[in-house]
């Protein structure tokens, strides 16, 4: 069993983790104080029923603020679905392109809560909010589970100095003979879900949580934490504060996800709709976004000898194959095709080999231009959500 306490409370919050098998952890909180006795006290966040709320509105929760927030208009912008919100200190908004939406800005795990609660229908978070905050929580489903921003990583980190200098994997750190029942490994995290959940199933035995809001990364060094777990993404504030992750030690790797309420997607009129639609626009958009169209002349005899000739060259196949039309000229009263135009798309890594290899094949007047959408003819995920949901 281990305890939770928060490094810096007025309030002494004590709790402590209860749990028969990993999947079922549940944390309980008491909350005393000074001098009055403590008393159970519920809290919820959201509604409590436990059926749909009656609305006829669906609704979109959005972070309110922090380094998602942009990230996600900037998203939906891209998508055509540019979020209309009159000041940023109003929490409600609309997508022109969506009606019967709306937009509600929430903090991130406010989002989590009240899509789990029922009193969001859809979101954008992060994946690690998601996990942390929906537990394992079944109504909760991934439409999108990779938005492209936002990535980073919940890692494990101990210090470089001292017992831990020659400590760099889960492994060793389990078995350092320094963690008993009286002296147990102290990890401070935000994650007092995940964190335990981890540590339980890698079968480190003797630790101890604490939490605070932020700046965990000075824990160890005030000799408040021997280790803890925190986000990365550049991995500069552990390095500054001469931390460091061990092989074994990430727990989740994240980025902005489309989160939505099963129930909502079942029961609620409209939210199929609009979660296909959103999603259609997503993996369209997302997918264009790391590919360039190029166009080119090219010289040549026929069509099928000028597709031969691009497709001798790795980097120039296209998503389908090049589409070649034939460009008319005049000569002598004659029209003929003297030369084609090509199309293709590449990825933008490979733009410069590509236009290297359209050179060397012939391929002039190379003209490189940005991709908005790629609709293939289905949207993978629509198809695992609907057989998800058994439907
Ligand atoms: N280096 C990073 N550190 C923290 N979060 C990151 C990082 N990179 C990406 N993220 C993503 O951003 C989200 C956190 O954003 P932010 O810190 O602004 O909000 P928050 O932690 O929920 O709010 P607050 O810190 O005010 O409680 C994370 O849940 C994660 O998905
Ligand atoms: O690997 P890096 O790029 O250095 O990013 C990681 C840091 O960023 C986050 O802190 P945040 O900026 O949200 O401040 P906080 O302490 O208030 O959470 C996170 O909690 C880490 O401390
Ligand atoms: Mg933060």
């Amino acid at each position: 069993m281990a305890a939770i306490q928060s490094l810096s409370s007025q309030c002494f919050y004590s709790s402590s983790l209860l749990h028969s098998s990993p999947a079922k952890i549940s944390v309980k909180f008491t909350i005393s104080c000074c001098s009055f006795a403590p008393s159970p006290v519920t809290v919820v966040n959201g509604n409590v029923e436990k059926r749909l709320p009656d609305r006829n509105e669906i609704r979109l929760g959005l972070p309110s603020k922090g380094r998602m927030a942009s990230d996600t208009l900037d998203l939906l912008r891209d998508c055509q679905l540019s979020v209309k919100q009159v000041n940023p200190r109003q929490y409600v908004a609309q997508i022109p392109q969506l009606p019967n939406l709306e937009v509600w800005f929430q903090r991130p795990k406010d989002v989590v809560r009240k899509l789990v609660s029922g009193d969001l229908d859809l979101g954008i978070v992060g994946l690690d909010t998601v996990t942390e905050y929906g537990q394992g929580n079944e109504d909760l489903m991934l439409v999108h589970d990779a938005l492209e921003f936002g990535d980073c990583r919940l890692s494990l980190a101990i210090p470089k100095y001292g017992i831990f200098e020659n400590i760099n994997s889960l492994k060793e750190l389990a078995q350092m003979p320094q963690w008993t029942p009286e002296r147990p490994l102290r990890v401070a995290t935000g994650f007092t879900y995940m964190a335990p959940k981890f540590m339980m199933e890698n079968g480190l035995q003797h630790v101890t949580f604490s939490t605070a809001d932020g700046a965990l990364e000075a824990a160890p060094a005030m000799g408040i934490a021997d280790a803890i777990v925190d986000l990365v993404s550049s991995g500069t504030t552990l390095r500054e504060n001469n931390l460091k992750e061990i092989e074994g030690g990430i727990i989740l790797e994240s980025q902005a996800v489309l989160v939505a309420s099963r129930k909502s997607l079942v029961q609620r009129e409209g939210v199929l709709h609009i979660t296909h639609e959103m999603l259609e626009r997503l993996e369209a958009h997302l997918r264009a976004m790391g590919q360039f169209t190029v166009t080119a002349n090219m010289r040549g005899s026929s069509a099928e000898e000028v597709a031969e000739r691009i497709l001798s060259q790795t980097s120039l196949s296209g998503l389908q194959g090049p589409t070649i039309s034939p460009v008319f000229c005049k000569h002598d009263g004659r029209v003929q095709a003297d030369y084609y135009a090509i199309v293709i798309c590449v990825p933008k890594k490979a733009l410069y080999k590509s236009v290297q290899q359209l050179r060397a094949i012939g391929g002039s007047g190379v003209l490189v231009s940005p991709l908005t959408y790629i609709f293939e003819e289905e949207t993978p995920r629509w198809r695992q959500l609907l057989s998800k949901l058994g439907l």
